[in-house]
């Protein structure tokens, strides 16, 4: 039996599923992600992965009503782990700031390090916040400087919003998230799935060796067009990355006005 503290039962792992909560032995040991792609468990498929289509659609209900009536957004990635003194996390609470000053809402992954630092900046100067989590195998939780957040159990859908209501994405350094959230986004781009919207990097220390193998190995191998180098901006400073955003709006918005 659960010990208790002053009549209270003491603080137990949980989970957050949409509207469901779990908690103790109720928490899962997996998330509906990995049950979705497990290719372990064929037996499963016939009688459960209808049902999770089912599942899957409510989530692009969710985020589809949730996010409609958001004004223009900037998604900002970068590392979850980043201490709140970096230099990227301090990077990232000027940007979230210089976005909402310039009207953008700013749409993170709801996370700890640069994603929070991102939602705090906005937050600080008055405009929206946006954070998509996702269900992780341990409880975290929104950061507390999201004002819309959405929960998502499956990594797909949750990308789908981050590209569909972004104007552009803004990349601070991270890991292997954050490398997944930059070639998503310029294969997107490059593929011309997505109208062509700004790809900016930040951190230009931290990105350089990445950029000079870019050059030296996949444009010299032909694996890339020279092109497809400038669908990457790199720069340091936040007024910069704003005015790409704003400059790469208003050609968009001058194209369409003459179709
Ligand atoms: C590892 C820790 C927390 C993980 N929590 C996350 N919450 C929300 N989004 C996340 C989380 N981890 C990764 N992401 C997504 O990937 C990017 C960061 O990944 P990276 O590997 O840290 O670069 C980020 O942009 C998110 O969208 C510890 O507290």
């Amino acid at each position: 039996m659960t010990e208790s503290t002053n009549g209270r039962p003491p603080a137990a792992p949980q989970r957050h599923r949409g509207a469901v909560t779990l908690r103790r032995e109720a928490v899962p040991p997996s998330t509906a992600d990995e049950k979705l792609l497990d290719s372990h468990h064929r037996g499963e498929w016939r009688t459960k992965d209808a049902w999770r289509a089912l599942r899957i659609l409510s989530e692009f209900v969710e985020g589809f009503d949730t996010l409609a009536d958001l004004p223009p957004a900037v998604s900002v990635f970068g590392s979850a782990r980043s201490k709140p003194e970096s230099v990227e996390c301090e990077l990232a609470t000027r940007l979230g700031a210089a976005l909402a000053e310039a009207g953008y809402a700013v749409i993170t992954g709801g996370g700890p390090g640069v994603m929070e630092a991102a939602n705090r900046g906005a937050t600080e100067a008055g405009g929206m916040s946006v954070g998509l989590g996702i269900e992780l195998p341990f409880e975290q939780g929104l950061n507390d400087w999201v004002d819309v957040g959405i929960d998502f159990r499956y990594f797909f859908v949750r990308k789908t919003m981050f590209v569909k209501y972004a104007q552009a994405f803004v990349v601070l350094p991270g890991g292997f998230g954050t490398l997944d959230e930059l070639f998503e986004a310029v294969t997107l781009v490059q593929t011309r799935k997505v109208t062509r919207f700004p790809v900016i990097l930040m951190g230009v220390d931290y990105w350089s060796g990445l950029l000079d193998w870019i050059k030296q190995r996949m444009l010299d191998d032909g694996k890339i067009s020279a092109a497809d180098l400038e669908l990457i901006r790199v720069t340091d400073d936040v007024a910069e990355a704003v005015r790409i955003i704003v400059d790469a709006n208003e050609a968009f918005s001058d194209a369409e006005a003459e179709r």
